[in-house]
């Protein structure tokens, strides 16, 4: 049995900061507030999802302005569909990843994404990026009833790609991440690249990725490698 490496997709694969906050500022120009948040400032916000970006923009108007009643709800939908319209504009993987997936495939290692964006948006990125055939499987956050933190989420992922959660292990970014691989039971490495920088230790992942290229060999370390194998194709 090969291996498994799930991964988180914004923040861990993809920078998508620039486009998802692109997204949230539409909808406040919308309101007559113009942009609330900054692409570079706010990328960490933007990592957390839509919902976060919505309250960090409107939490900055003060306690005076008030939302009409279903506002968020509201704005959640018209942030999806910007989105969706621009989903890969200023949206890059970071530096290695092509490289390291091949790599990883090589090894005979299982590649799949476990992440919190909405499915049909995960994969669509997943295709602009020109990434969604190295994945084995996708599980979004309404795929099933229940996202990440669950670890059935992290679960299906893994069992959906043909792999077994006791050989795997999670790539992500933040502290979803963190707690998803620690109710799973696997092992944990967050990214040392993204808006926290190294600061991120402070979740105490099993390990910090610096770069991409050092992941083969933490793999190898943590799964073992397949006798020449390569991904097993999707169930
Ligand atoms: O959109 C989100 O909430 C975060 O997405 P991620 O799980 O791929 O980081
Ligand atoms: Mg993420």
């Amino acid at each position: 049995m090969a291996g498994t490496v799930v991964f988180d997709l914004d923040g861990t694969l993809a920078d998508t900061s620039g486009d998802l906050v692109a997204a949230a500022n539409a909808c406040f120009r919308a309101r007559g507030l113009g942009d609330l948040l900054d692409p570079v400032g706010d990328a960490l916000t933007a990592f957390h999802g839509g919902r976060a970006m919505l309250r960090a923009g409107y939490g900055r108007m003060g306690p005076d302005h008030l939302l009409p009643p279903g506002a968020e709800d509201e704005d959640f939908n018209l942030l999806l569909g910007h989105y969706g319209a621009s989903i890969a504009v200023h949206t890059t993987l970071y530096p290695g990843v092509m490289e390291t997936l091949d790599r990883l495939a090589g090894d005979g290692h299982i590649l799949s994404i476990c992440t919190n964006k909405p499915e049909a948006l995960a994969h669509q990125l997943l295709g602009a990026l020109g990434i969604a055939d190295r994945f084995a499987a996708m599980i979004g956050a309404d795929t099933l009833p229940v996202k990440k933190p669950d670890p059935r989420h992290y679960r299906a992922a893994v069992e959906q790609a043909g792999g077994e959660v006791a050989r795997s292990f999670l790539v992500g970014d933040t502290e979803t991440d963190r707690k998803t691989a620690a109710a799973a039971g696997v092992r944990c490495v967050l990214v040392g690249f993204g808006p926290e920088g190294e600061a991120i230790t402070r979740l105490a992942p099993d390990a910090l990725l610096a770069h991409f290229d050092a992941l083969p060999d933490l793999a190898r370390d943590w799964l073992g490698q397949e006798e020449g194998g390569r991904c097993p194709p999707s169930p």
